[in-house]
């Protein structure tokens, strides 16, 4: 496969995990850590990798270049602003560091998908899903204005405000014959971790 130069892959691992207890990045599943099943399914599109982490140090042996928050304890959507601020492309495609079961066809399915629109996401298993999808920079001004006015009282609520206020495609990859609601299954806490890994060992 080409690696494409015209999309920035974009790995979001800025949170504190505290649901979990300890960096659920760096938790190993079959002897790898998650952080490294997300990077090696993100390899093989990407040219250029952008990390979003506060901890440059603790990636060190990933090699990735890194982007850290601007506006600290914003949530995922701050490291969404650094990683576009960070990017050389207009089209970004991001992914949160606790997806492991995220496949190659699910990412391929994004990077095909014909959309003028500065956010494509998927709804999945029930839910919005915004930390797997793609973004413009040229959302950099109205994501500015949406962490300014919600500080570190956004997290979450400030990237479904985002949501709102953009030009944002929703796809249903529920029909999909290689979709499965696992796909976006995110680990935030030991019995989670603990689902995925009797999963993985399948
Ligand atoms: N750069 C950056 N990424 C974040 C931030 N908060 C969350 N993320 C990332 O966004 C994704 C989803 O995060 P969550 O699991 O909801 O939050 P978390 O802080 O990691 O975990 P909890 O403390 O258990 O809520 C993960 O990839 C996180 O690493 C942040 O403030 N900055």
């Amino acid at each position: 496969m080409k690696k494409r130069q015209n999309i920035t892959g974009v790995i979001l691992s800025g949170g504190k995990s505290s649901r979990m207890g300890e960096n659920k990045s760096l938790l190993k599943i079959n002897g790898i850590t998650v952080i490294e099943i997300i990077l090696r399914l993100m390899e093989p599109f990407f040219e250029e990798i952008i990390l979003s982490t506060n901890d440059p140090e603790e990636y060190k042996f990933l090699g990735l270049k890194s982007a850290e928050d601007v506006y600290r304890n914003s949530g995922p959507l701050a490291g969404i602003h650094s990683a576009l601020k960070n990017s050389a492309t207009e089209k970004n495609f991001v992914i949160s560091c606790d997806v492991p079961l995220m496949s190659a066809e699910m990412i391929e399915y994004f990077l095909n998908y014909e959309s003028r629109s500065d956010i494509l996401i998927s709804r999945a298993a029930g839910y919005l899903q915004p930390l797997v999808g793609i973004y413009n920079k040229k959302l950099l001004p109205l994501i500015e204005n949406i962490l300014e006015e919600t500080g570190s009282r956004g997290n979450h609520k400030s990237l479904h405000r985002l949501l709102d206020a953009a030009d944002t495609t929703i796809i249903d990859p529920a029909g999909l014959e290689f979709y499965s609601d696992e796909l976006f299954f995110n680990m935030n806490n030991k019995d989670d971790y603990e689902a995925i890994m009797k999963r993985l060992m399948e």
